[in-house]
């Protein structure tokens, strides 16, 4: 009887993916509660803007009291936070706790740091609370209409929150919904940082294709739109390429394309860079979304750009290539690129699920973001297919099927690398993706002397081919030096 009339959830901060996941729950039959803070003076009547605008009719009951809000939902309590990441998570969690009854649940839907999320299921379980840490991936549209779900936290909300996440995530082209548990603490989080991040390096790769397209074939909008439109249809199908099309058509209000008039400075809210300082934590390469993170941040820096081209004069050829063959060659460089930031990204998953004790499922990761989500492919369904293989690859880029995928794209991606360089055209992760690829494939590197320099000024040691691994040896290089050793660990 306590529950009766009660809402099935609520959901906390109506901007761009509150307000449409709240849409988006309504229309699959649940009740819900929506809340927005307001702020005297700078941000008042959000939630009354809603609840007579897109909410109107709708089975959905607003509130700007958050004790009324609170008390409005059937317990055990499901309440999901969509507020811009950091401390607002953890200034509502203060607000929630005294209100909340034993058992309710909170989930954070942001795009929160995973060690906050770490941090957060903690203190809500210390206070007889559970926390869902999760990834909400979809933009405007997918948080309307079905989005990828990444949940991890406190494993016994599960159960309670799984037929509403369920019903409002995508559903991949087999019918499963794409929102799987992932696993403890704040491991939706970072899975969540890493589809960002890989959603980063997508983005530069074709941002790198449409250069070269346009730089050095001097394709036109509309042309280069029919290259993207054409990829769509095959081994490079997805959601980016789809709007990269899109993009490329979309004529500007006061004329002309509208592409042609954004200013190239990039934007980032963080989920890339964190993505690079954790795998660099975990000891990881992840070379290809460091360096669309540092593309960005030097897109940024336009007026220093604007200077420094006026000083070095690029010398571009006339675009004399042949279009068939170059057009190949870029999409082999971006299929190829995209492969190796793929394996570089879910070997940081894997990494960081064997540090944390994590047990995640990678092949259940790629299929739930077969769906929804804004790195959405048709290639994830090879990447699960080659997780879930009995004979587990050690590295997504040995799996069979990738590996001769591998080998048929190598030539076309290296002569475009190398004819891009040579103009002098900067193509910087097609060309991170291709060294990463030579290192790994290369049973002897350089390091070598790395070691040697380490050891010749600082003693820091180092292993010898013709001795077991794991013994450490120092050489008096000068002749001058004593025979103590540095330390031999690893930071
Ligand atoms: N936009 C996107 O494509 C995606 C966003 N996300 C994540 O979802 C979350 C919401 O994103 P989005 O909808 O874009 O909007 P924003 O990231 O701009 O977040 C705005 C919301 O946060 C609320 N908020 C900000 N500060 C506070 C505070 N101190 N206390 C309470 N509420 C606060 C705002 O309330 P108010 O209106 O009062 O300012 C508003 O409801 C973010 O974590 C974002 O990273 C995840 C996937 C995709
Ligand atoms: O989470 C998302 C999609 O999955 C967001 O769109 C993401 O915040 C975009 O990141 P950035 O603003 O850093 O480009």
């Amino acid at each position: 009887m306590a529950n009766q009339n009660k809402t099935d959830i609520g959901l906390i901060g109506l901007a761009v993916m509150g307000e449409n996941l709240a849409l988006n729950m309504e229309s699959k039959g649940w009740h819900v509660s929506v809340y927005n803070r307001t702020v005297p003076g700078v941000e008042e009547g959000v939630v009354d803007r809603f609840m007579n605008g897109r909410a109107k009719g709708k089975n959905i009951e607003g509130f700007t009291d958050i004790k009324a809000f609170v008390d409005s939902i059937a317990t055990p309590r499901k309440i999901m936070m969509m507020v811009r990441a950091g401390s607002p998570v953890d200034e509502l969690m203060e607000q929630l706790f005294p209100l909340l009854s034993p058992g309710d649940i909170l989930i954070d839907g942001g795009n929160s740091n995973y060690e906050d999320t770490n941090r957060r299921v903690e203190l809500a379980e210390s206070k007889g609370f559970l926390f869902v840490g999760s990834g909400v991936s979809g933009g405007e549209e997918g948080a309307l209409n079905g989005a990828s779900i990444m949940p991890g936290g406190s494993e016994q909300a599960w159960p309670e929150v799984k037929p509403i996440l369920q019903s409002i995530a995508a559903k991949a082209p087999d019918g499963t919904p794409c929102c799987q548990w992932v696993g403890p603490a704040g491991s939706g989080h970072f899975v969540k940082m890493i589809h960002n991040g890989i959603e980063y390096g997508d983005m530069q790769l074709i941002a790198e294709a449409y250069w070269v397209m346009k730089k050095l074939l001097d394709l036109n909008n509309e042309e280069m739109a029919d290259v993207f439109a054409r990829w769509n249809e095959g081994k490079l199908r997805s959601y980016l390429i789809e709007i990269t099309a899109n993009i490329l058509r979309h004529k500007d209000k006061a004329g002309g394309y509208l592409i042609d008039k954004i200013l190239d400075a990039a934007g980032q809210k963080g989920t890339g860079k964190w993505s690079v300082i954790n795998a660099m934590e975990l000891g990881m390469p992840l070379g290809l979304i460091a360096t669309a993170v540092f593309e960005r941040s030097l897109s940024a820096q336009k007026d220093l750009r604007r200077l420094a081209s006026k000083q070095f004069q690029c010398q571009h050829t006339q675009p004399i290539y042949n279009k068939v063959e170059l057009v190949k060659n870029i999409f082999s460089a971006l299929y190829a690129s995209k492969l190796v930031s793929y394996a570089q990204g879910f070997a940081v998953l894997q990494r960081a699920s064997d540090a944390f004790a994590w047990h995640l499922d990678l092949a259940s990761i790629a299929r739930m973001w077969r769906g929804g989500c804004i790195i959405r492919s048709i290639f994830l369904n090879d990447i699960a297919a080659a997780f879930e293989a009995t004979d587990k690859p050690k590295h997504l880029l040995l799996a069979p099927y990738f590996k001769e995928e591998m080998k048929t794209l190598l030539p076309g991606w290296k002569s475009l690398v190398a004819e891009a360089m040579k103009e002098e055209l900067p193509v910087p992760a097609f060309s991170s993706a291709l060294n990463y690829f030579y290192s790994l494939t290369s049973a002897d590197l350089p390091a070598n002397l790395v070691q040697a320099q380490r050891d010749y000024f600082g003693a820091h040691t180092f292993e010898r081919k013709d001795e077991l691994r794991g013994q450490f040896f120092h050489e008096n290089w000068t002749g001058h030096g004593g025979d103590t050793k540095s330390g031999t660990y690893n930071v």
